[in-house]
């Protein structure tokens, strides 16, 4: 077989959105560019100051997930040349993982053939990751509702409403996910519960029907940030205040320690309010204005004579 290269660009995502934990994503237009070839030796190359860190040897999650699609159809397991390039800032709640994740699956799969579909695709990256939001959202783009049985994904995808931004607020400080799910209480009461359900259900409804009006209100969670509040200094202060500064509504991205605010307006004043809040609970951030990217993981092969 002729061997040829493929390139993956894949999506950050924001995870929750409030009540929908482990359940809601939706991807963003911040990317993780990954190639792939097959090689004499295996090598992974690591490019832009992002990825500072991140093991260049096979213990690496883009070559894991390689290895993961080789095995999984059967076949022997090749030397493969990765070159791995990031605009995801890592350990943010911004899906830098989900992002490798789904890039190493969807890169491998083109390299074997496409022996699996994008489902089943999704399905293996939500066995990995152990949820389904991130790595649906990096997989699919959009907007992505999900339920997972431990086997099977069942998924609705959905487009955006026109001109709804995701105006990031990136804390200079690193949260690993692991850590942050540590945080979490193992059962709930059941008005949490009812909570959760009737929030993440109107979140839902509203983003399929484009009803911003309800936002701020859906967007209310009690099952995993008031757990990990304590580590967002600022994140309070946000949640109640920045609906006054053009926020249609607020939440932790992911796990954290990012928080993202929905909003239609383009003018300044609610980045700006979100990075003075933070930094007067002494926590410097950078601020990104974000669309909502509508593609997902997307792939092209390149063939020998072009490279
Ligand atoms: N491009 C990448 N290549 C390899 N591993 C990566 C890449 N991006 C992220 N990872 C792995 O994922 C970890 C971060 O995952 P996690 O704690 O879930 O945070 P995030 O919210 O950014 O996904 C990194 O420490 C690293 O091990
Ligand atoms: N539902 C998960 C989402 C984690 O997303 P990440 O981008 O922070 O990895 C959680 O909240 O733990």
């Amino acid at each position: 077989m002729e061997s040829f290269e493929v390139e993956v660009k894949v999506p950050g995502s924001t995870a929750n959105l409030g009540p929908g934990f482990d359940t809601i994503g939706m991807a963003l237009q911040l990317y993780t560019t990954i190639k792939m070839k097959r090689a004499e030796r295996t090598f992974i190359h690591l490019r832009g100051g992002n990825l500072n860190g991140i093991p260049t040897d096979k213990s690496n999650l883009v070559y894991q997930a390689a290895k993961l699609i080789f095995e999984k159809a059967g076949y022997v397991l090749p030397d493969l040349e990765i070159d791995i390039e990031s605009e995801i800032p890592l350990t943010r709640g911004l899906g830098s993982s989900a992002a490798a994740l789904v890039g190493g699956l969807t890169a491998a799969n083109v390299l074997a053939g496409e022996p699996f579909s994008r489902k089943e695709i999704y399905d293996l990256a939500t066995s990995v990751e152990g949820h389904p939001d991130n790595v649906g959202a990096s997989l699919l783009g959009g907007i992505v509702t999900a339920a997972w049985d431990q086997q099977q994904v069942s998924y609705v995808r959905m487009l955006p409403m026109n001109g709804i931004k995701v105006v990031a607020a990136i804390p200079d400080f690193e949260l690993s996910t692991n850590m942050a799910r540590d945080l979490l209480p193992s059962s709930y009461s059941r008005e949490d519960t009812i909570h959760a359900i009737s929030h993440a259900a109107l979140l839902a409804s509203a983003l399929a029907t484009g009803n911003t009006m309800v936002l701020s209100q859906a967007m209310k969670d009690r099952i995993h940030q008031p757990y990990r509040m304590h580590m967002l200094p600022g994140l309070e202060q946000l949640l109640n205040h920045a609906r006054e500064y053009g926020a249609l509504g607020v939440a932790l991205s992911g796990a954290g320690p990012t928080i993202i605010a929905l909003t239609e307006n383009e003018d300044g004043r609610l980045p700006q309010f979100m990075e003075s809040i933070l930094l007067e609970h002494g926590v410097p951030s950078t601020i990104k204005t974000l669309p909502i990217d509508t593609v997902g993981a997307a792939s092209v092969e390149v063939c020998p004579k072009l490279l």
